[in-house]
């Protein structure tokens, strides 16, 4: 399987199931997508800023509900199985992406899996196991957002730098040194994780240091 980004804004994510698994699940997309809920129970759960809507679809119900609310995506969160095999049926014959949760291994094209994810935005970084072990997508994404400190200041730096040297016509080989510097400098690094030193400052020295003659200034 090959992981893809895919932008939900604007679309509707729709979840079966209210436990555990579909309210992490409607957290999750809840990020960027309307996620609409549907189980006859919710508890306390946090499911994020999804609408919850009370109702135990039977199998033969469930196209009915992918044909008012039009998702992008259908999760099959619930412990029933009949409903979890209609929602992957019906959600293939109408060509929707379809996500169950109770399954691992092989899938068909539009089956896909969500894999644990570590941000520091923009920056992302997605671990799956092929169904293997998702708690060992867990635990190393847990390792890696220790990693990542400091990742999300290191590419807004770089995209920063990036327009700037553009616009003053750096050639692009000397901007490609300048950046890959930047990237693989442990100083730089240790000043955005610490706060020494934050992304307008840093893109300032790197600048100076690079481009002693900038006239404009
Ligand atoms: C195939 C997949 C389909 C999908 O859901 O997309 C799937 C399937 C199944 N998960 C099961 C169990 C558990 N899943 C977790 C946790 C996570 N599961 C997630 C993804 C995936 N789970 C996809 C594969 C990803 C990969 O390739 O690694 C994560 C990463 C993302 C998310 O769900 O948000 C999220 C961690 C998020 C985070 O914290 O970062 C834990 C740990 C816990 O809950 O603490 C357990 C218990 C421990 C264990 O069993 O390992 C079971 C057995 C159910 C049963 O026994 O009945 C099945 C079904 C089966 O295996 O048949
Ligand atoms: N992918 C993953 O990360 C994991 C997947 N699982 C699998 O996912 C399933 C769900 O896990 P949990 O949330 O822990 O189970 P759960 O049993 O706590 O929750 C299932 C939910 O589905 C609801 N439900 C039942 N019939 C329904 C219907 N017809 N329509 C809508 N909702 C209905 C129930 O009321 C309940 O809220 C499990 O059966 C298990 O196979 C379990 C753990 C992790």
């Amino acid at each position: 399987m090959i992981p893809l980004l895919h932008d939900f804004t604007g679309t509707t994510v729709l979840v079966f199931g209210g436990g555990p698994v579909g309210a992490r699940k409607a957290r999750r997309f809840a990020r960027e997508a309307e996620v609409l809920v549907i189980s006859p129970a919710f508890d306390d759960r946090d499911f994020g800023a999804a609408e919850l809507i009370r109702a135990a679809p039977d199998p033969d119900e469930i196209d009915g509900w992918l044909e008012r609310t039009e998702p992008a995506l259908v999760v099959a969160a619930t412990d029933d199985e009949a409903v979890n095999d209609a929602i992957a049926t019906a959600a293939r014959d109408r060509g929707i992406l379809r996500n169950r949760a109770d399954r691992a291994g092989d899938r068909e094209p539009g089956s896909v899996v969500v894999p644990a994810t570590v941000r520091d935005e923009p920056v992302v970084v997605s671990i799956a196991t092929g169904g293997t072990a998702p708690a060992l997508s867990k635990h190393l994404r847990q390792d890696l957002e220790e990693t990542l400190d400091g990742a999300g200041a290191m590419a807004t730096v770089c995209g920063r730098l990036r327009t700037e040297l553009k616009s003053r016509d750096v050639d692009p080989t000397r901007r490609r040194e300048i950046v890959t510097g930047v990237v693989n400098s442990p100083e730089l690094w240790t000043a955005l994780r610490t706060g020494t030193s934050n992304c307008c400052q840093v893109i300032e020295d790197v600048l100076d240091a690079e481009l002693p003659s900038r006239g404009d200034r």
